[in-house]
């Protein structure tokens, strides 16, 4: 379904948990400002997540806080995978992945991202809070010897880290990763805070862009995506106050405390259906019914965040 700027709904963005066992100095928390911690049950996920089917949603993102310290995360993925929904990703810090890898694929997950800000054992522990390097690259090996594809790696550059670059842009060379996101820090969150190490990201583009053997635009956010002599490709992730990444916005988000929130700035444009997810007293039709209502209502508020302002100026007779 498209909103009132022409843009499809196709992607949902589920916040499993708010609970992490990394504390990056960085971290946005997808823009939730909440008390509650530990999310909706796997069935409550796969409602939402069948009403989104209806409404064009094609993905699924599990994101968090960390999704991997969900224990009933195979079941979550088993959810959403009856509901219809064809590409179902997850976002995640890597350090439990090693260990379950294997389950997840079984239960149906069908690619990762792997956040890994720094390769040197010293900016990791900086940059995340904890000193998880290679339990990290351990959990991106396990990813690959699973077979999940296209593996993708994120990289917040930051002015904290942003000699680490050339580093992870080698490594995922090195060992075969599909896709390199390299991600301007975003003033949400703890964002806010520490938006003083807030780096450009124009130098490190121009300089892959020399190299590049191909570029293109991802329709997701208008993305531009470089491919390098290795095959490595590197996209540019650089949504801060740029109207052309919101044009290209195709997703809502499903809150942990059950709200569809139609963007990662906004908490105005939010719109609750945890009645729906809650009240024993509901049939099944009436919770999926009052789901699509709250569908409808989260695609009419929708918006793009940045946007072009136009001053028409009255004619003069
Ligand atoms: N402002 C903004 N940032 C986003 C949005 N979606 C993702 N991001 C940021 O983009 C970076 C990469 O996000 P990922 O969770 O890897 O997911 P993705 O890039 O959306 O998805 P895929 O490439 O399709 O796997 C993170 O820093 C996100 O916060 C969005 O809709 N708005
Ligand atoms: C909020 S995290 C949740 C998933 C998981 N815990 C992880 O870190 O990969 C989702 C993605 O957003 C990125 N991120 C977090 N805070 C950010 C910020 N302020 N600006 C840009 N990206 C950020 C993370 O690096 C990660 O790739
Ligand atoms: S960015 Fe991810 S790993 Fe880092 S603190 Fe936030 S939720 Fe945890
Ligand atoms: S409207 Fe823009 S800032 Fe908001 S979620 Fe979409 S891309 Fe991100």
């Amino acid at each position: 379904m498209i909103d009132r700027y022409g843009r499809p709904l196709e992607d949902l963005r589920v916040t499993l948990t708010h609970v992490c066992n990394f504390s990056c100095f960085f971290c946005h928390m997808e823009g939730e400002d909440t008390e509650s911690m530990q999310g909706l049950s796997p069935h409550q996920i796969g409602l939402v997540s069948r009403v989104a089917v209806e409404f064009g949603v094609k993905s699924v993102k599990l994101t968090g806080g960390e999704p991997t310290l969900r224990r009933d995360l195979p079941e979550i993925i088993r959810e959403i995978r009856t509901s219809g929904v064809r590409d179902i990703s997850m976002t995640t810090n890597g350090f439990l992945l090693a260990n379950i890898a294997g389950k997840l694929k079984d239960a149906g997950l069908d690619r990762i991202n792997i956040s890994l800000h720094a390769l040197t054992r010293e900016k990791f522990k900086d940059v995340t809070g904890v000193d998880g390097m290679d339990r990290v690259i351990a959990g991106i090996r396990e990813a690959k010897n699973q077979g999940f594809k296209p593996i993708k790696l994120n990289f917040v550059l930051t002015k904290r880290n942003s000699e680490e670059a050339k580093r992870v842009i080698e490594f995922s060379e090195e060992i075969g990763i599909d896709e390199l996101h390299l991600i301007e820090l975003h003033p949400v969150g703890l964002g806010r805070s520490t938006f003083s190490f807030h780096q450009g990201m124009e130098e490190l583009e121009k300089e892959i862009a020399k190299i590049a053997v191909k570029s293109e635009i991802r329709e997701k956010h208008f993305r531009p995506r470089y491919t390098l002599p290795s095959g490595l490709v590197v996209e540019i992730v650089k949504p801060y106050a740029n109207p052309i990444f919101c044009a290209g916005c195709n997703r809502v988000r499903l809150t942990v405390d059950g709200k569809l929130k139609t963007c990662l700035y906004r908490d105005d444009k939010v719109i609750d259906v945890m009645y729906a997810l809650s009240n024993k007293d509901l049939t099944l039709e009436e919770r999926l019914e009052l789901i699509r209502h709250g569908f409808e209502a989260a695609i009419s508020i929708r918006e793009p965040n940045f946007k072009y302002m136009m001053k028409i100026e009255a004619q003069q007779a």
